[in-house]
C-alpha cells in the first residue's frame, strides 16, 4: 500500500475469504454488494440443501455467475460442505479441475444451515488424509455444539477438544479459524507457525457483546460465533492491524431478511458486504494502521491460499462529510438490514 497522505490510501483491490451469498432471489439481490468492492470471495456452501458434492459446486457456480451485474470482474471461489459422506476422490477430482478452492467444516448444529455437519470425525478423517496430501485447505467454523458449554465459551472449548486433536493427528492439513471471535483463537493462531491461519470480520472488530445485549436486544448484531467481550475485540484488532500474515479478511457478510432476523427466534447472521471497506480504513486508522489494511484485506488471504495477488487498485480518501450507506438492501426476498457500526464514517472511495 502506499501512504500517499494520511487522508488518502491506494492499495490492490480487496478479496473476502468468507462469505454467504444464499441462492436464487437473495442470491441476486446481495451479489452486487460484494462484485462491487471484491474480485473474488470465498463462497460458503451452508445452502439447503448443502453443496456437498463437486457437481453442486459447478452449478452453484454457474447461478452465481449468472447474475453478477455487467461490469463488475468477480470471481467465486467455490468451497464444498465437508459432510461424513464426503467422497474423497470428488473432492480431489473438483480440486484438480479447478472448480473447488477448499472444503468448510461445520460442526453439526453449530450455525445456520449446519445440520449436516459433522458429528464424528474419524468419519471425515478420508477425506481430510486426502486434503492434507494436495493441499486443500479446511475451513473451519470453530464452535463446539456440547449443550453443557456456554456460548461465550464455545469457540475456546473447541480449539482444545477439536482443533489441536484434529491439527495434531494431520498437522499437514491447512487450516483457516473462521471468523475468529476470542483472544484465545489469535493466540492459538500465533503459537502455530505452519498451515494455519484465521479470518476475522469487520463486525467483531467494531462491536463487543454488550451491542447486542444492552439497551434492548439488537438482533442486527447476532451472529455466530456470537460477539464476545471488549478484551476479545481488542485481542482481534490488534491482531488484524498486526501485519502478521496468519490473519485476513473473511466479512462472514450473511443476509437474512427482517422478518427472519426480527423474530422470536432470529437468525444469525451480520450483512456487511458493502461498507465493509470503508468501514475497515476507519478502524485501521483508528488503530494507526493503515499501512496495514492492504496486507489484511488483499495479500495475506491470497498468500495463504497460493493464489495470485489482484491486479488492479481502488483508493480510498478521508473526506470532511461522512459516507453513506443504505440502511436496507431489498432483495426479493424482502429487505436485508446493513450493518450500521453506530458512528459516521469518512472514508469514501475517490
Ligand atoms: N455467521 C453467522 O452468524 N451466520 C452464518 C453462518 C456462519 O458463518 O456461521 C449464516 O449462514 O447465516
Ligand atoms: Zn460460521
Ligand atoms: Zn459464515
Amino acid at each position: 500500500m502506499s501512504a500517499n497522505s494520511v487522508n488518502r490510501i491506494t492499495l490492490r483491490r480487496p478479496d473476502d475469504w468468507h462469505l454467504h451469498l444464499r441462492d436464487g432471489a437473495m442470491l441476486e439481490g446481495v451479489i452486487g454488494e460484494t462484485s462491487e468492492h471484491f474480485a473474488r470471495a470465498i463462497i460458503m456452501p451452508n445452502l439447503v440443501p448443502p453443496v456437498v458434492k463437486t457437481a453442486d459446486a459447478i452449478a452453484y457456480r454457474d447461478r452465481i455467475n449468472a447474475v453478477i451485474p455487467q461490469g463488475h470482474d468477480f470471481t467465486p471461489l467455490m468451497t464444498l460442505y465437508l459432510t461424513e459422506g464426503s467422497n474423497p476422490d470428488d473432492v480431489e477430482e473438483g480440486y484438480r479441475n479447478g472448480v473447488i478452492t477448499a472444503l468448510k467444516l461445520y460442526p453439526a448444529g453449530a450455525t445456520t444451515n449446519s445440520a449436516s455437519g459433522v458429528r464424528d470425525f474419524d468419519k471425515a478423517m478420508p477425506v481430510l488424509e486426502r486434503m492434507a496430501s494436495l493441499g486443500i485447505p479446511l475451513c473451519v467454523h470453530g464452535e463446539v455444539t456440547d449443550p453443557e458449554i456456554d456460548i461465550f465459551d464455545r469457540e475456546a472449548v473447541f480449539i482444545d477438544r477439536v482443533l489441536d486433536p484434529l491439527r495434531t493427528r494431520l498437522p499437514e492439513l491447512r487450516v483457516i479459524m473462521e471468523h475468529i471471535t476470542t483472544e484465545d483463537g489469535v493466540e492459538y493462531v500465533k503459537a502455530n507457525d505452519k498451515n494455519l491461519g484465521a479470518t476475522i470480520t469487520t463486525h467483531h472488530l467494531i462491536i463487543n457483546r454488550n451491542a447486542i445485549l444492552v439497551g434492548g436486544i439488537h438482533p442486527h448484531f447476532y451472529c455466530l460465533p456470537v460477539a464476545k467481550r471488549e478484551k476479545h475485540r481488542q485481542a482481534l484488532r490488534k491482531a488484524a492491524t498486526s501485519g502478521d500474515v496468519r490473519f485476513f479478511l473473511g466479512t462472514d457478510s450473511a443476509p437474512h431478511t427482517d422478518d427472519r432476523k426480527e423474530s422470536a427466534c432470529g437468525c444469525a447472521g451480520i450483512f456487511t458486504a458493502n461498507n465493509t471497506v470503508q468501514l475497515l480504513a476507519h478502524v485501521f486508522e483508528e488503530e494507526g494502521a493503515l499501512d496495514k489494511l492492504e496486507g489484511f484485506a488483499s495479500v495475506n488471504g491470497p498468500q495463504f491460499y497460493g493464489l495470485p495477488l489482484n491486479g488492479d487498485k481502488i483508493t480510498l480518501e478521508k473526506r470532511s462529510e461522512a459516507a453513506t450507506f443504505p440502511s436496507k438492501i431489498d432483495t426479493g426476498d424482502g429487505p436485508v438490514t446493513v450493518f450500521d457500526p453506530g458512528f459516521p464514517i469518512y472514508w469514501h472511495y475517490a
